[in-house]
């Protein structure tokens, strides 16, 4: 008998450089110790024949043995079709084994998204993978794939249904996927990523079609090492987890939150060169405290309200553990949209460990610190002479705020506490002061300066006359026409960036931005704008989104083999990033390089981090490749079409 090992599942056999889609490695089992059909009458092709385990009692370790609890000994042996393998040849009240076998046909080979080609199969291919007359007769091109699926996709008005068409050729053919969202990456990355991933995750349990990621619940307590074994592939490199709870500015979304690690994940791969195989999106579902969802029959997750405490930190510190154990040292976790009650500290207890970072709170960091980098070269003078001005106090504005205190106090050799003094926040409460200390959260306290209590944000812009503002709060179109007037009466050339995510919660848009400042401010946003034309002059608006940093940071950190992320690293990233911004860029306004360069801008940020982690001491991968850049863009992961034999 023949049996397919589990782990052959975890080993994707084409991306790892095999030339077959069908190369899964066959293991022997005792005689008649799995129950088996394979192919039928076309015996010759048993050298290709895929059996799975068909006895659900049956457990394959991973070290290949099994232990058979229970053994069927008139097993039907390999050579025949027979009708009980079929789930809908059985009664309706009959218990059916839903994954008893599979066969080497190219129908199973045209579902699995990893291999599949679709029209690109060639005749060559066709014959040897059994897809004649599976496909129509037509053979063309990944490019005239790409041109088609963009025709297709260009169709759609509502950007989700532009979301769920990528999704879904997500899911059927990988490498289209990405060959298209790597050639079209300023047209789609709104439709994978910000504003449109918002709308998903908000509607995720009605547009739920196939599960994608890995749902670890509470029911999972206890069992998650277990659970991550069911995932196909074993080479993680890359985990991005939420538990849901601060989707982008749209507050909890429970499990629904699973849209994001999903995006970003893609990213990962799109514009940073990750293997898609080495990435594992994880959503950790505790419950959810949105009664909307609570009450929606569509909702996927936990219908309950949010575990805290102990057991919240205790279902964390299994997964975290278990991830560490199956999947070793080296692989990166990247903490995505927790609220900030959970995100400091997690941060904190696990940096020590583990490879992690928090994407709201470092990622986010680097991006703005590399704008106002560039910024500076429009506006003049050096960070240490400008103050800044935060609404929003959380993950986002105090990370922002402690990496250009950071950088501050290196580069003009000044105490942090010192260089923080230039740094401002606003919380919903108002200004953060020294009178508010006691009934203030951890992460605000070292930004309670001296000052009288302000609530209202123009005057708080008027107090402090801030050089720089920024937006972090969540809360859509804070940063009204007076609060822009004002910044632009006290500044010439205003630096403004509206960080919140969706569109919906930016605190101003482009337009509002370059209208009420007249033309005068230097503006980025979370998420995208269109270039906005103001008295004859059209302005082109930055991006500042963590997606310029977290794949590049990740493709270094893998490369290096880093074992730990350090704060210089960050400071590496985003001065990397800050030398992308051309003389071109500048004159169109802009302070960020554009998107469609972001897979040279990624090499560039993976050396310069890997560099850090040479230096510092982090890396464990050896020698260490003499040129970086070079050396990450051979490891990125390329998705034109591999030849099979
Ligand atoms: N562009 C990018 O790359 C990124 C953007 N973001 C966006 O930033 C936003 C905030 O994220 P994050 O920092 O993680 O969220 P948090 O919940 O950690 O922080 C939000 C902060 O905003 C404050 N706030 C809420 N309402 C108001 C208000 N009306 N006026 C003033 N302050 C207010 C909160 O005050 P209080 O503490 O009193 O409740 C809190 O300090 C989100 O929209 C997110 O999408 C986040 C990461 C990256
Ligand atoms: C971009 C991002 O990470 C956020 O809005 O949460
Ligand atoms: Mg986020």
């Amino acid at each position: 008998m023949i049996s397919l090992q589990r782990s052959c599942f975890l080993n994707n056999t084409g991306i790892s450089g095999s030339s077959s889609p069908l190369s899964y490695k066959l293991k022997k089992l005792p005689p008649a110790s799995v129950k088996v059909t394979a192919l039928g009458p076309n015996k010759d092709r048993n050298s290709s024949v895929l059996v799975e385990n068909s006895n659900p009692l049956k457990e394959i370790k991973d070290d290949g043995s099994s232990s058979v609890a229970d053994v069927d000994s008139t097993s039907t042996v390999a050579g025949e079709d027979t009708e009980d393998s079929y789930d809908d040849a059985a009664a309706d009240d009959q218990l059916v084994t839903p994954w008893s076998f599979s066969v080497a046909s190219g129908y199973s080979l045209l579902r699995d998204p990893h291999h599949n080609k679709g029209l690109a199969f060639n005749e060559k291919e066709r014959d040897a993978y059994y897809l004649r007359g599976l496909l129509p007769p037509t053979v063309i091109s990944q490019d005239l794939q790409v041109k088609k699926m963009m025709h297709s996709i260009r169709q759609y008005q509502v950007p989700l249904q532009k979301y769920m068409a990528m999704m879904d050729l997500q899911e059927l053919n990988e490498r289209l996927f990405y060959k298209l969202l790597i050639n079209n990456v300023e047209e789609l990355l709104p439709v994978v990523y910000t504003p449109t991933v918002g709308k998903a995750c908000q509607k995720y349990g009605s547009i739920f079609r196939r599960p994608q990621g890995l749902f670890i619940s509470l029911k999972e307590k206890g069992k998650i090492r277990e659970v991550l074994r069911n995932w196909p592939q074993r080479n993680i490199q890359v985990i991005v987890v939420t538990d849901g709870e601060r989707i982008l500015g749209l507050g909890d979304l429970g499990c629904q939150g699973m849209g994001i690690p999903i995006g970003k994940l893609s990213l990962y791969t799109a514009l940073g060169g990750v293997r898609p195989s080495a990435c594992l999106p994880v959503t950790i579902d505790v419950g959810t405290n949105n009664e909307k969802l609570l009450n929606d029959e569509f909702y996927i997750g936990l219908r309950q309200r949010r575990a805290t405490g102990q057991e919240y930190a205790e279902l964390m510190h299994e997964f975290m553990t278990a991830v560490k154990q199956i999947y070793g040292e080296k692989v990166l976790i990247q903490f995505e949209d927790f609220a900030n009650h959970n995100a400091f500290d997690l941060l904190a207890k696990y940096s020590p460990t583990h490879l992690v970072f928090n994407d709201d709170i470092q990622g986010t960091a680097s991006v703005v610190l590399a704008g106002l980098v560039a910024a500076l070269k429009v506006v003049g003078g050096t960070l240490a002479d400008h103050r800044f001005l935060f609404l929003g106090a959380g993950e986002a504005g105090t990370g922002i705020a402690e990496l250009i205190a950071l950088e501050i106090s290196k580069q003009v050799n000044m105490p942090l506490k010192e260089a923080r003094k230039k740094i401002s926040l606003v919380d919903s409460k108002g200004l953060i002061v020294k009178s508010r200390i006691d009934t203030l959260q951890h992460f605000k306290k070292p930004w309670a300066h001296d000052h009288e209590p302000v609530k209202n944000l123009v005057d708080v812009v008027n107090g402090i006359k801030p050089t720089v503002l920024i937006g972090t709060s969540g809360v859509g179109r804070t940063f009204n026409k007076e609060v822009v007037e004002a910044m632009s009466a006290l500044n010439e050339k205003p630096i403004i960036f509206s960080l919140s995510n969706p569109t919906s919660q930016s605190e101003c848009t482009a337009e509002e931005a370059y209208t009420w400042s007249q033309g005068r401010a230097i503006f980025a946003s979370g998420s995208p704008f269109d270039p906005v034309e103001y008295n004859g002059r059209v302005f082109v608006p930055g991006q500042a989104n963590n997606a310029y940093i977290f794949p590049g940071l990740g493709l270094g950190l893998i490369m290096s083999g880093a074992i730990r992320v350090h704060d210089d690293m960050l400071l590496a990233a985003s001065e990397a990033l800050a030398a992308q911004v051309t003389q071109e860029n500048f004159d169109k306004g802009q302070i960020y390089p554009p998107f469609r360069n972001i897979r040279k801008i990624s090499a560039h940020i993976a050396a310069d981090v890997a560099a850090k982690a040479y230096e510092l001491g982090l890396a464990t991968r050896q020698p260490r490749p003499h040129n970086l850049v070079k050396y990450a863009e051979n490891c990125m992961y390329d998705p034109g079409y591999q030849s099979y034999r």
